[in-house]
Formats: structure tokens, C-alpha cells, sequence
């Protein structure tokens, strides 16, 4: 699913409107429509809807649903602040149709105006959508500051207004007015600003509604922002054929553990495996031989170094190599990565303490083979790249040096970001806070290996690999709980995830 910019979506809105020959106000009614059957899913008629309207479009919407809700027999009122300014065409239209219905509607002219608040009210957000042009300031931001000093639940349309869609909102120096929702009702698709940590205060949880814009537009227009759906993992995903051995799946190898991090040798060689893998070497040191051999008794076994792995330079067999689950930082490891780079030429796969070691070794970074995979979290991000001032900096960061540097970043995160050696950025749809438990980054790196093995491409093994890991990680909380899954619960889950992606 691609993801747009404000001006893309305006453009989409006015493309829509003149190539598909539907009015405006009509496309305005249909996602008052969409937002008012949520609506009465959710809330019987003991509730009661306060509902905040700006002068644009987004308060167009706000009427629409005002006048919706009121036909039904819901209580609803309506709340305009005071600006000289006319209304947009649509919400001027709406603001008519709604004068003759019973529902009360307000100017509020200042703070004393502003309504009391009931225990059964719930407040609908529809100050300002996509078309927020400036920081809220003065009596907007007195209503906001209002709305969020209230417990009841907020309904934001389209955007919790205040929030930029695609940029930051969050500056360093001045307090932000943003509505802090309880659930924001989107129109169409994924929006950037939902996909970022900074603003999970502001958005709550997030409806998507499809009113049905112009699917030509989205096909046509380029965009350096998609959201990793289910039919993006379709087309990548390839199914085993009849005739073939394990020589059609790829040879590959893992460096991974140490003395006492053994643990992440074992998940990532799981992983590789079950993400299906030909075959797989797992290179560890003398310490972990036993544990690897009796652990994943599929893996083949070659042995570096007493405690780490030493010094080895046996690349030559493997199809990919996989490195950093666990190894630990030591100074060997510097020459370790030289000789990988120097004389590996097919894909490689770096994490954990192998980026922790590149960071402390920038002279490196100019050697990473072309089209090479990494997979930081944030602070190994941070290390390699430096301090961003935001979200969006980072993403912006990410796409640079992934850019610089013709590799692969697999920045990872709740929706974790694929920035690509041409400039683009896929933001992951699958996953959840349980996943944040000791080990699931390691069994990633041995996904994305072994999808390397399997000739998928670096971009495609990046978009699948996070898809499927996350989706393995959703399928095990679903039956454990967030709190209870751990790290081999998502390796045991890959099987559930193929399969769903089997049937889509
Ligand atoms: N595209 C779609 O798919 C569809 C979109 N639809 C809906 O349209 C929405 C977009 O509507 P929109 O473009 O009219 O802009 P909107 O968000 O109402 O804001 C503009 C108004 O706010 C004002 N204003 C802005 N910032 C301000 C500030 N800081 N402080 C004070 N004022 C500020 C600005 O005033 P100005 O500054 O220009 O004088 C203007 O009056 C979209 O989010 C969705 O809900 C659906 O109906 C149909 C399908
Ligand atoms: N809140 C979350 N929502 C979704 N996925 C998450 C969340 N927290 C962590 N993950 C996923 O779990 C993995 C954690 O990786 P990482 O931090 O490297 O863990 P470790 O180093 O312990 O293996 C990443 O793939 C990340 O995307
Ligand atoms: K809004």
C-alpha cells in the first residue's frame, strides 16, 4: 500500500473527483458514511456526540456525520469555533443541510462557551485533517488543550487534529497542541505520521476506511513511502516446486555465539532453517559446538576460536552469510568482517554485536559489500549513523545512508522501516509489543538468511522476512499473550505465518 503525502492526497481527492466523475460533497458524504457505521457499531444510543468542527473539509466531515448520527436518534451537538472566515464549499454545503435538522449547533466565540462534559459524551474530533498548514495556536489550541483535559473517549476523523501527516509535529522547544485520541478513523491508506513512535500519544488506535478514491491514481503515482500488505507479500512469495533438492534452496551460513550467548546462535540457526534453507553451517566457537549440535541437530557445525569465533575466512561455499547473533565484541572481529568484505561477493546479512563492532570502526563502512543487509535496532542505529532529532529524522537518516551506501537497512521498531539503496522506504504491518523480548531480533537475522539462500532478492528478503516475522510473532500472541511469547515461539510460529500467507 503505498503511502503519500499531504499534497499527494489532495491530489488524489481532486483526481478522484474530476476523472471518476463523483462530486466532491458526495466523496465527503461517503466518508462520513464510513465513520458513522463504525460508529454505531460501537456505541449504543445511551452515548451522546459532542462534536468539534473546523471551517475545512475535515469539519465538513464532522457535519456529515453530525447530520448521520442524528437521523438514528443518537444526541448529538455541534461546537464551531469563531473565525470570520467562510467555510469551505463543502462544509458550507453540509453546515445548510444540518441548520435543518434538530441538532444544536454552537459557535464557540471563547472559553466560557466551551460545552460541559458529561460521564456518556463522547467527543468527535473534526477541527483540522490533512489540511493543518501551521502550528495550532491561540483559541485552537485553548480547545484542544479543552478536549484533551477530558476523559472521555475522543474520536479524531481522518487526523487527531494538530498532528502533521507527514512530517514532525513534535518540536524541541514548544509545547504541541494535538488531540490526543482514543481512535482516529482514516480515509484510504496508511498515513507516515501513524507509523512513528512519537506521535502513538496523539493517534490511539487506527481505523482505515477505503472510500473507494481512484485506484488509477494510486497505481500511477510514484511515492518513496509503502506499507507492507498482505498482496506486496503475494507477489513475493514463492511457492516450493515438485522437482527439486536441497541444493535449489541455498547454502547458508551463520557466525553467530559466544561463550554464554549461545542462545542467539541457536534462534537464528532455527530461524534460517525454518524460513527454509537448503542447508545451513553455523560457524561457532569450541563452546558452543555441543549446544549447536544438539540444539538444531539440522545445521551443519564448523568451529572458530575457543570462547568467540576467531579468525575464519572459509566463506567460499556458502551462498549467504549471515553474521553478528551473539558473537560478542572483540577485537578479532574486526579483521573477521575485513576478510568477509574483501572476499565474500554474495549477499551478506550483518546484526547485533557485528554492527556494534562496525560502529566502533567507521573506516569499514566504505567496504560493506554493495546491496549488503543490516538490521539495527534503534540505539545499534544510533551508534552507526548518529543522534536524530526526530522520527522523521531517522527515517530520513536511514534513506540517506542507505542510499550513500548502497546497502539494505533494516531499521527494526513496531513498524519496523526497509530503506533501500534507491531511495525508498516499507514500513512493516505485522508484529507487536511482545516481540520485544530477548532474542527476536536474532531469529530475524536468521530469517532473512535464509531467504537469501532461497535466491529471493535482498529487497524481497527484507520485505518478507520482517512480514513473516512479525506475523509469526502476532500468530504466537494470539495464543499465549504479548507478555508470555518469547523468542522461540516466534521460530515455532513461522510455519503458521507461511501457511497464512499461503492461503491469502
Ligand atoms: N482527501 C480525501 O481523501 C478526503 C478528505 N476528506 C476530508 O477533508 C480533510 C481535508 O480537508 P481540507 O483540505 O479542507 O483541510 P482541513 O484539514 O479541514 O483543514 C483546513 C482548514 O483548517 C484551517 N487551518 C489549518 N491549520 C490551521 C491551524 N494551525 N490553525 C487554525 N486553522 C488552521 C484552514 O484555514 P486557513 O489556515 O487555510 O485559513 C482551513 O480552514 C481530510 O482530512 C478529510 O477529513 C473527506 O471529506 C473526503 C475525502
Ligand atoms: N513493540 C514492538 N512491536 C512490533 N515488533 C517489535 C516490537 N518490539 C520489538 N519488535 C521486533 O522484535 C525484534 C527485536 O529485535 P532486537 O531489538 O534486535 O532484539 P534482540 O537483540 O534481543 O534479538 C525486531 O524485529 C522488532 O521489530
Ligand atoms: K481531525
Amino acid at each position: 500500500m503505498k503511502i503519500f503525502s499531504v499534497e499527494q492526497i489532495q491530489n488524489w481527492d481532486a483526481f478522484t473527483i474530476n476523472k471518476e466523475g463523483i462530486l466532491s460533497i458526495n466523496l465527503m458524504e461517503r466518508a462520513a458514511v464510513a465513520c458513522f457505521d463504525w460508529i454505531v457499531q460501537s456505541f449504543d444510543e445511551s452515548y451522546c456526540f459532542k462534536i468539534f468542527c473546523g471551517k475545512g473539509n475535515n469539519g465538513g466531515d464532522g457535519l456529515a456525520l453530525a447530520r448521520l448520527l442524528n437521523s438514528i436518534k443518537y444526541q448529538v451537538s455541534v461546537f464551531i469555533p469563531h473565525n470570520n472566515k467562510p467555510g469551505s464549499p463543502d462544509f458550507e454545503e453540509n453546515l445548510k443541510k444540518l441548520k435543518k435538522t434538530s441538532v444544536h449547533i454552537s459557535v464557540l466565540q471563547n472559553e466560557n462557551s466551551f460545552p460541559s462534559i458529561s460521564e456518556k459524551d463522547i467527543i468527535i474530533d473534526a477541527l483540522f485533517g490533512t489540511g493543518l498548514n501551521k502550528p495550532v495556536k491561540g483559541f485552537y489550541k485553548e480547545i484542544i488543550g479543552y478536549i484533551n483535559a477530558n476523559s472521555n473517549d475522543t474520536i479524531a476523523i481522518d487526523v487527531p487534529s494538530g498532528l502533521y501527516v507527514d512530517k514532525s509535529t513534535i518540536t524541541e522547544n514548544e509545547d504541541v497542541s494535538i488531540i490526543k485520541a482514543d481512535y482516529t478513523l482514516t480515509f484510504q491508506n496508511q498515513k507516515l505520521a501513524f507509523l512513528v513512535a512519537e506521535n502513538e500519544p496523539y493517534t490511539g488506535k487506527v481505523v482505515f476506511f477505503d472510500i473507494e478514491l481512484s485506484k488509477d491514481y494510486e497505481a500511477s503515482t510514484p511515492t518513496p513511502f509503502e506499507y507492507i500488505d498482505d498482496s506486496m507479500i503475494k507477489g513475493i512469495y514463492q511457492p516450493r516446486k515438485n522437482f527439486v533438492n536441497k541444493g535449489n534452496y541455498g547454502y547458508a551460513s551463520l557466525l553467530c555465539g559466544s561463550y554464554g550467548m549461545m542462545g542467539a546462535a541457536v534462534l537464528s540457526s532455527l530461524a534460517c532453517l525454518r524460513s527454509g534453507a537448503g542447508k545451513l553451517t553455523s560457524v561457532v566457537c569450541e563452546a558452543g559446538y555441543g549446544i549447536m549440535q544438539t540444539a538444531v541437530p539440522e545445521a551443519m557445525c564448523m568451529v572458530s576460536g575457543e570462547k568467540h569465533i576467531g579468525n575464519f575466512d572459509d566463506f567460499q561455499h556458502f551462498d549467504v552469510v549471515g553474521i553478528g547473533p551473539g558473537i560478542g565484541k572483540f577485537k578479532s572481529h574486526v579483521k573477521l568482517l575485513e576478510n568477509l568484505f574483501k572476499s565474500f561477493k554474495r549477499p551478506i546479512v550483518i546484526d547485533a554485536d557485528a554492527l556494534n563492532i562496525l560502529s566502533e570502526n567507521e573506516e569499514l563502512y566504505s567496504s560493506i559489500p554493495v546491496d549488503t543487509i543490516i538490521t539495527p535496532h534503534p540505539k545499534e542505529f544510533e551508534r552507526l549513523f548518529g543522534k536524530s532529532t526526530s522520527d522523521f529524522d531517522t527515517i530520513d537518516k536511514a534513506i540517506e545512508t542507505a542510499k550513500e551506501f548502497r546497502i539494505y537497512i533494516v531499521l527494526k521498531g513496531h513498524h519496523t522501516l526497509i530503506a533501500t539503496p534507491d531511495g525508498k522506504g516499507y514500513f512493516n504491518s505485522t508484529g507487536n509489543p511482545g516481540m520485544a523480548t530477548a532474542g527476536a531480533g536474532d531469529v530475524l537475522t536468521g530469517i532473512i538468511t535464509g531467504l537469501l539462500a532461497q535466491k529471493y532478492s535482498p529487497l524481497q528478503s527484507c520485505l518478507l522476512g520482517v512480514y513473516l516475522h512479525g506475523l509469526a510473532g502476532d500468530i504466537a500472541a494470539e495464543g499465549l499473550s504479548q507478555e508470555a511469547l518469547i523468542a522461540k515461539d516466534i521460530v515455532e510460529n513461522l510455519g503458521n505465518a507461511f501457511k497464512e500467507i499461503q492461503e491469502t
